[in-house]
């Protein structure tokens, strides 16, 4: 971290056991607001398991997590987006049967705490103003009424992000936003997530190790469950215990 620079998310001690098998040890880092963070590692590394613990999805063995300062460790999952947290997980979670408008315009209801069977119809009109912004944001513009269902995989991907986004997210986790993507539609998604961490901060997991050092600013490199490095890509790239143990790989 470099002076002046803040953190908006801090795990602190995180640990985390299945039964015996110790999946995350005593890892503690910080993610540096305004900036993309990139949790890489190799299979079976612990990235997943340590998203989901920072994502709310299920709490640590031990240690505990902070958002600005606050400690959110055991937060019920729904109270994230109100705290000004919203994640995108690998399998999508659109409603198929409605139009890629009416999925966001319902984000946009449920988390509108004022919506009732009151609520005056300019409102409606003013979320679907917004739900359509969110659309043009994710370059769904031209598919408002198409049924998700009928979307290709990158274009439900972009969708399930227009929903994380209908809460105005201070920070946005993704969890491999490009899994089964073709080359073409991981194009279209990195350029969107470069968009998006132009405005927010913006912390996924991603196998793709060449597209993550291209577009991130910070990386943490998880192995066996452990922090294994930090940094820039530069730092990173130049580390020889990454290059050991990942870069060496072959086809990341
Ligand atoms: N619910 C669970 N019960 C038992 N073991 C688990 C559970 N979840 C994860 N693990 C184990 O923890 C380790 C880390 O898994 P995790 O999915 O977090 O790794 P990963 O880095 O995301 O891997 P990949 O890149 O393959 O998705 C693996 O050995 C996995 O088998």
């Amino acid at each position: 971290m470099t002076a002046g620079e803040s953190h908006i998310l801090r795990a602190d001690k995180i640990s985390m056991r299945f039964g015996g098998f110790t999946a995350l040890n005593d890892v503690s880092v910080a993610f540096p607001e305004g900036q993309l963070t990139a949790i890489i590692g190799p299979n079976g590394a612990g990235k997943s398991t340590f998203f989901n613990i920072i994502s709310g999805a299920f709490p640590p063995s031990e240690g505990r997590i902070f958002f600005r300062g606050r400690e959110i460790t055991g937060t019920p999952q729904h109270r994230f987006a109100r705290l000004g947290i919203a994640k995108s997980f690998q399998i999508t979670n659109v409603f198929p049967q409605l139009t890629a408008l009416e999925n966001v315009r319902f984000a946009i209801q449920c988390m509108s705490q004022r919506f009732n069977v009151w609520t005056p119809r300019s409102r409606y009109r003013a979320m679907e103003e917004q739900a359509a912004a969110l659309l043009e944001m994710v370059e769904l513009h031209q598919h408002h009424h198409r049924l998700a269902m009928n979307l290709a995989h990158g274009e439900q991907r972009a969708l399930e992000i227009a929903l994380a986004l209908a809460c105005d997210p201070s920070l946005l986790l993704l969890d491999e936003p490009t899994a089964g993507m073709s080359p073409e539609e991981t194009t279209v998604m990195m350029d969107l997530i470069i968009r998006l961490a132009g405005e927010r901060t913006v912390i996924l997991v991603e196998h793709k190790m060449k597209l993550i050092m291209g577009i991130s600013n910070h990386l943490i490199v998880l192995h066996h469950g452990e922090l294994l490095a930090e940094g820039t890509p530069d730092a990173v790239r130049a580390n020889d215990e990454v290059r050991r143990v990942y870069l060496g790989q072959g086809d990341h």
